[in-house]
C-alpha cells in the first residue's frame, strides 16, 4: 500500500526551503533525465514544466510533482525473480564465516566425511559436488551493510510497498554467524541511528520506519504501526514468546492465531524485544553439545498500514492492510550419532506429542532433522504443483507447527528468502554439506506471490471485535484445572489476549464501530 517513498524523498531533497514548492530550476535536471529527448532544449523543458504545473502558478506542489514523477506501476512491480508463468522464485544466499584463529572455528585440519573445497561469489564446492543454488555467495570479508544490500532491498520493498509477506529463513550450524547475520552485536541493537554492526533484522526495521516516516510527510492521512512478535517452535508446537509461552494455533492459512506483540517505534526497541524473546526461549542458545534439545524461533514483524489505496483510481478511502516480515531462526541439524539420541522417528515424535506426551530430550534432534527434511521435500512437491498450475496446500494434519507455519511460503502466501551461514573449518564439513543440501532444495521453490488483501479498516475492526469477544468467552468458560477442557486453558488464554491486542492496533489506526 505504501508507495512513492523514493519520489517523496527526492521531492524533499529538492525542496530546500521546505515550503513544498519547486521551481523550474529545481526540477530541470530531473525533467531532462525523465525526457532524454528534450535535454538541452530549454524551451521544450519549460513547456513540459508548464504542462505538469496543473494550476499554472509557476511552481510544482507535492501533488503535482508526484502525479508526474511517481510511477505506480514501477513501485508495485515485484523485484524478486519471477518465472515466465509468473511464479516468484526463492532468494537464497550463503554467507561464509571468517576463519577463526582460535576456538571452535579454528581449522583443526581433521578429516571429515564431507569437506568444503572451495568457493566463489557464485558457487560452493563440497566433496566434489558444485552447489550453485545461492543467488550470491557472501564471502567472508563482506560487511554487514554489503550483506543487507545484497539480500534485502527487494524483499523489504515487497513487504513495505507491495502488500507481500516475506518469510526469511536463517540457517546454520551453531557458531557460524547466524546471530551476527540476523542481529549483529548486542551493542549495535541499542542504537537507533545507522550502525555498521547492525545485522539484517535491525536494518529491515530501520528501512521500514524511515520509509513510512517519509510517506507520512507526503500523505498526512497515512497511519502505521510496526509490531514485533515471536513464536518458539518446540516439540512440534508453537508458543508465544511474548506472552507466558502460551501455545499458539497455526490456522488453515498457515498464520498464527492471536499473538502478543511489542510496538517498534525505533530500531533500539529491538534490543528489549530480542532480549525478552531469547530470554524466554525454552532452549537457550548453547554450544553444540551431545543431547542438547532444539527449537526454532520465528521473529515476526507486522506492518499495519492505514490510508487511501493509491493503486485504485480514485484512491479508495479508509483502507487497511497488514503484511509480515518473518525471520525464521531455524535450529541446526545435528548428526544423530553426535547427539547420542534415543531413536524415535519424526512420525513417532508427532504421535507422542499428539497423545499429550513429551519427546525425550535426545530425540528432539531427530525431530528437528525430520522437520528440516520435511521442509525440503514440501518445496519439491509445492513447486511441482505450482508449475503444473495446480493448487498446493501445505500439510495441515500429521504435521508439526513448524511445517504448517513455513508452509505459508510454499503455498504462495509469503515470498521465501534464506541465508545459510557456513564454516570453512574442516571439522564442520558434514554440517556445511547438510546446509548446502537443504538450501539447494529450498532454492528450487517457485510459487505464486499472493498479495495480502486490502480491507476497509472499520469492517476489519467490527470483525476483530467479534473474534475477540468469542475468544474471551471461550477462555472464561475454560477451567484452569480439574477438567478435560483444562488442557485448552493456556491456549485460549493466549488467543483471547492476542485477539484483544489486535483490536488495540486497529483502534490506534483510527478504527471505529460503524453505525
Ligand atoms: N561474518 C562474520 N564476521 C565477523 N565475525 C563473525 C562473522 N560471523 C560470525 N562472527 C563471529 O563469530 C562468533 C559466533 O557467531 P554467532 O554468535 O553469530 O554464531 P551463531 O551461528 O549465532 O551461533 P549460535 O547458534 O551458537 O548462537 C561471534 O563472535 C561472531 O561475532
Amino acid at each position: 500500500m505504501t508507495c512513492g517513498t523514493q519520489e517523496l524523498c527526492v521531492f524533499q531533497s529538492l525542496d530546500k526551503g521546505g515550503a513544498e514548492q519547486l521551481t523550474f530550476e529545481d526540477v530541470r535536471e530531473l525533467l531532462q533525465n525523465e525526457n532524454p529527448g528534450l535535454a538541452g532544449d530549454e524551451e521544450a523543458l519549460k513547456q513540459e514544466f508548464a504542462r505538469i504545473d496543473g494550476d499554472k502558478d509557476g511552481i510544482l506542489s507535492k501533488t503535482e510533482f508526484l502525479a508526474y514523477f511517481f510511477d505506480i506501476g514501477e513501485a508495485t512491480k515485484l523485484g524478486v525473480e519471477v518465472t515466465k508463468a509468473g511464479l516468484a522464485k526463492a532468494s537464497v544466499f550463503a554467507r561464509l564465516r571468517p576463519r577463526a584463529s582460535e576456538g571452535g572455528y579454528k581449522d583443526e585440519n581433521v578429516a571429515c566425511s564431507k569437506k568444503l573445497e572451495k568457493f566463489t561469489e557464485k558457487a560452493l564446492w563440497v566433496s566434489g559436488k558444485k552447489y550453485d543454488f545461492p543467488s550470491v555467495v557472501l564471502t567472508p570479508e563482506k560487511s554487514q551493510q554489503e550483506v543487507y544490500d545484497t539480500i534485502m532491498p527487494v524483499l523489504v520493498d515487497a513487504w513495505v510497498q507491495q502488500c507481500q509477506n516475506v518469510m526469511f529463513f536463517a540457517y546454520g550450524q551453531t557458531g557460524t554467524g547466524k546471530t551476527h547475520t540476523m542481529f549483529g552485536t548486542s551493542e549495535s541493537l541499542q542504537s537507533s541511528s545507522q550502525h555498521e554492526d547492525w545485522g539484517l533484522f535491525p536494518r529491515v526495521v530501520d528501512q521500514c520506519l524511515k520509509r513510512l516516516e517519509a510517506v507520512k510527510e507526503g500523505w498526512k492521512e497515512v497511519k502505521y504501526v510496526l509490531t514485533a512478535s515471536a513464536l518458539e517452535f518446540y516439540c512440534c508446537r508453537a508458543f508465544d514468546l511474548l506472552y507466558q509461552k502460551t501455545p499458539v494455533i497455526i490456522d488453515k492459512d498457515c498464520k498464527p492465531v492471536g499473538m502478543n506483540y511489542m510496538v517498534l517505534d525505533k530500531v533500539s526497541d529491538l534490543a528489549t524485544f530480542v532480549e525478552e524473546v531469547y530470554g524466554n526461549r525454552t532452549v537457550k542458545a548453547t554450544k553444540m553439545n551431545a543431547g542438547s534439545s532444539r527449537s526454532h524461533v520465528a521473529l515476526i514483524l507486522t506492518l499495519h498500514q492505514f490510508g487511501d489505496d493509491p493503486t485504485t483510481d480514485p484512491p479508495k478511502k479508509d483502507q487497511y492492510t497488514s503484511t509480515t516480515f518473518t525471520m525464521m531462526d531455524l535450529a541446526g541439524s545435528e548428526r544423530v550419532s553426535k547427539t547420542g539420541a534415543e531413536r524415535m522417528s519424526g512420525m513417532e515424535a508427532i504421535m507422542t506429542v499428539a497423545k499429550g506426551g513429551d519427546i525425550p530430550t535426545g530425540a528432539q534432534a531427530t525431530l528437528i532433522n525430520f522437520e528440516l527434511s520435511a521442509l525440503s521435500s514440501e518445496v519439491i512437491i509445492a513447486t511441482e504443483q505450482h508449475t503444473k498450475g495446480k493448487v498446493y496446500k501445505a500439510p495441515k494434519s500429521m504435521s508439526t507447527d513448524t511445517i504448517k507455519f513455513a508452509g505459508g511460503c510454499f503455498e504462495g502466501k509469503a515470498l521465501l528468502g534464506m541465508v545459510i551461514c557456513i564454516s570453512q573449518a574442516s571439522q564442520n564439513g558434514w554440517e556445511t554439506w547438510f546446509s548446502c543440501e537443504m538450501a539447494s532444495k529450498l532454492a528450487q521453490l517457485k510459487a505464486p506471490s499472493g498479495k495480502e488483501k486490502i480491507r476497509n479498516l472499520h469492517k476489519e475492526y467490527a470483525a476483530a471485535l467479534k473474534v475477540a469477544e468469542k475468544a474471551q468467552r471461550e477462555f472464561e468458560t475454560t477451567p484452569e484445572k480439574g477438567s478435560p477442557a483444562s488442557k485448552f486453558y493456556s491456549l485460549r488464554k493466549g488467543a483471547a489476549h492476542g485477539a484483544r491486542r489486535y483490536c488495540e492496533i486497529l483502534e490506534t489506526l483510527g478504527a471505529k464501530v460503524s453505525g
